[in-house]
């Protein structure tokens, strides 16, 4: 009998198309494989009426999909890589990060509207993205928008709000690029740790070799060098970093966001061997930190 993969996802429609995305790699390199979507609400899916701060940030989007693994009822997850916390379980290892997808943060406008109404807020849900936006926008108010991609884009359609700030891989991924008019650089706003990368979780000790096919050096050192800055940082959920690098050859390239609890911020720019990725990333950490002490 030929063995099967049960992939557990999130049941929203982007994390079911990145499971989908997943699950297409694994059968084209291993047809004799079977595969199967199990999919699941998580506790972030169905709370919606408060913001992500408030209700205890990034576990909230994995616990199920967590307890599934240690269960037995699925041999893989499929996370977007920026909603993992920065602790994962130890019988629960990461087993691969993908390709980076594009991990700029971009404006989406109301359906059939060309510019920005001063009268409305701009909607986004995390303080990064609000930091950025006030540098930006100075002149315009920011609040907060929950639900899915689909959910969002329904509040802004209905008025809500005069943009929202989404990610573009999300927006491409489900087929919604035409509707982002405006592509933030790095520079202009530093994408969240692991944004546009996805990490397949599983059961230590299983063999994963099927995953090979899939994993990404390049996603996986910058995904390993994000994490350690964000880790080494993360004061609580209510802090909010963000940290993003390039590879290059033998090169990292890291820029880190640490904001402290008076909301000032320290940014700054490190290069360094890849190899020493995560090992860069502390010291980024520490130093941004130190500046603001
Ligand atoms: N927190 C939700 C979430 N998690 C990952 C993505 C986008 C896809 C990605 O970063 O790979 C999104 C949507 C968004 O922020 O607009």
């Amino acid at each position: 009998m030929s063995r099967t993969i049960r992939v557990g996802s999130r049941d929203s429609i982007l994390a079911v198309i990145q499971s989908k995305m997943v699950m297409a790699a694994i059968g084209n390199a291993h047809p004799d494989l079977q595969l199967e979507l199990v999919t699941m609400k998580t506790t972030g899916d169905k709370i919606l009426d408060k913001t992500l701060d408030k209700i205890g940030g990034k576990g909230l989007f994995v616990k199920e999909l967590d307890e599934a693994l240690l269960e037995n009822q699925v041999d893989i997850t499929v996370h977007s890589g920026k909603d993992l916390p920065m602790e994962v379980d130890a019988r629960l290892p990461l087993l691969a990060f993908s390709h980076r997808a594009d991990p700029r943060d971009v404006l989406v406008l109301p359906q059939g509207v060309t510019t920005l109404d001063p009268t409305l807020p701009i909607g986004c849900s995390s303080q990064r993205r609000t930091i950025y936006l006030k540098k930006l926008y100075p002149n315009m108010n920011v609040a907060s928008v929950r639900g899915n991609v689909q959910t969002r884009l329904r509040k802004l359609d209905e008025g809500q709000y005069s943009a929202l700030v989404l990610a573009g891989a999300g927006l491409e991924r489900l087929g919604l690029q035409e509707r982002i008019s405006r592509y933030f650089t790095p520079e202009e706003m530093l994408p969240a740790a692991c944004q546009g990368i996805l990490a397949i979780q599983g059961r230590a000790g299983e063999d994963c070799r099927y995953l090979d096919c899939f994993a990404s050096d390049d996603g996986r050192d910058c995904a390993l060098s994000e994490r350690a800055f964000t880790r080494r940082l993360d004061g609580g959920c209510s802090s909010p970093v963000a940290a993003f690098s390039t590879v290059e050859g033998d090169t990292i390239t890291l820029t880190g966001l640490y904001v402290d609890s008076d909301l000032r911020t320290a940014q700054k720019t490190v290069t360094g061997k890849r190899t020493d990725g995560e090992a860069l990333a502390i010291a980024l950490a520490d130093q941004l930190k130190e500046e603001l002490s």
